[in-house]
């Protein structure tokens, strides 16, 4: 479910244009809308979001708050389950949807860096933003790309927030079981990416806070934070990678069983007594 709220607030805020703005059109703000007409969620490249739209629909109704607030609230807390995803600012106060988000702007996996780059300009956001962002495809599984290897992740430590995707993405040969995307692939290796996807490999602290601004940023979409309350110091706790973990002959950070379900039931309390 974590990993559905991550991908369901990109998919909420990824059909914000400036372009259709500056022409007075509807252009799909971080507002929920998923929450909202029932009709979104049915599009194709949304396939697979239908469980966690479900679960977050009646909370607005619930708690008197807008779609957009829940649903992007539960995108930051998606982040923030995942051992070692960072505490993102929480902002709420957004209006209620104000149009149906608009069709044919979210990014499929087999649209050129070109493209992709082009379409994130026109939501606000830099190459480095883009990249930053894609990072979140290391928490990541696939279902409809390739129905044949449905649930295949996106990088070798699924169930963990850190940047082995950017490596997993850059090796000749995906891991083994790893799935990954050609437009992931792409700019890896593209000249207009290259430089900032390499410059995550094995690079934790500049993701983690290039990710919190770019995943801030895109949780706003359409709106300006002046207008909004941060409400990050209601957030629970960050679960630190580093001290439920030990590096193993490569390097890599090996997360204690024990210690997680130690840090789970810590990040979960304050939130289960409420
Ligand atoms: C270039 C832009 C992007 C493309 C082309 C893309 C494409 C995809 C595709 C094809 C899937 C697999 C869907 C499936 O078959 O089940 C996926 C999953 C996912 N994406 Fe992206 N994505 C992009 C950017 C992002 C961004 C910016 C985020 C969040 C910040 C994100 C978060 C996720 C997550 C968390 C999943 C896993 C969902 C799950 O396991 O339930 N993606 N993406
Ligand atoms: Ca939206």
């Amino acid at each position: 479910m974590p990993r559905a709220a991550v991908r369901l607030a990109f998919h909420d805020a990824g059909t914000f244009s400036l372009r259709l703005g500056a022409l007075g059109l509807p252009n799909g703000a971080a507002d929920g809308s998923f929450l909202w007409d029932p009709d979104e969620v049915q599009r194709v490249e949304n396939n697979g979001l239908q469980a966690i739209t479900a679960a977050l629909t009646p909370l607005p109704a619930h708690f008197g708050v807008s779609p957009g607030d829940v649903l992007q609230l539960a995108g930051v807390l998606g982040v923030l389950a995942c051992p070692g995803g960072p505490r993102i600012d929480a902002w709420v106060g957004r209006p209620q949807p104000a149009n149906v988000a608009p069709t044919g702007l979210l990014p499929s996996p087999f649209d050129t860096v070109e493209h992709l780059t082009g379409r994130f300009a026109d939501m606000g956001f830099a190459a480095t933003d883009l990249i930053a962002l894609v990072g979140a495809h290391g928490t990541a599984k696939q279902r409809f790309v390739d129905p044949s290897r449905a649930g295949q992740s996106m990088d070798s430590t699924v169930d963990i927030w850190d940047v082995n995707f950017y490596n997993d993405t850059t090796i000749p040969d995906a891991p083994n079981g790893v799935f990954r995307l050609q437009s992931d692939v792409n700019f890896a290796h593209n000249a207009s990416t290259t430089a900032e996807f390499h410059g995550y490999i094995n690079n934790q602290e500049d993701w983690d806070q290039d990710y919190r601004t770019a995943h801030l940023l895109m949780s706003t979409l359409g709106y300006n934070t002046a207008d909004l309350t941060n409400c990050t110091e209601l957030m629970p706790a960050s679960i630190n990678l580093t001290q439920i973990s030990t590096p193993d002959a490569g390097g890599r950070l090996q997360v204690s069983p024990m210690l997680l379900a130690a840090a789970l039931e810590k990040y979960r309390a304050p939130w289960l007594a409420m």
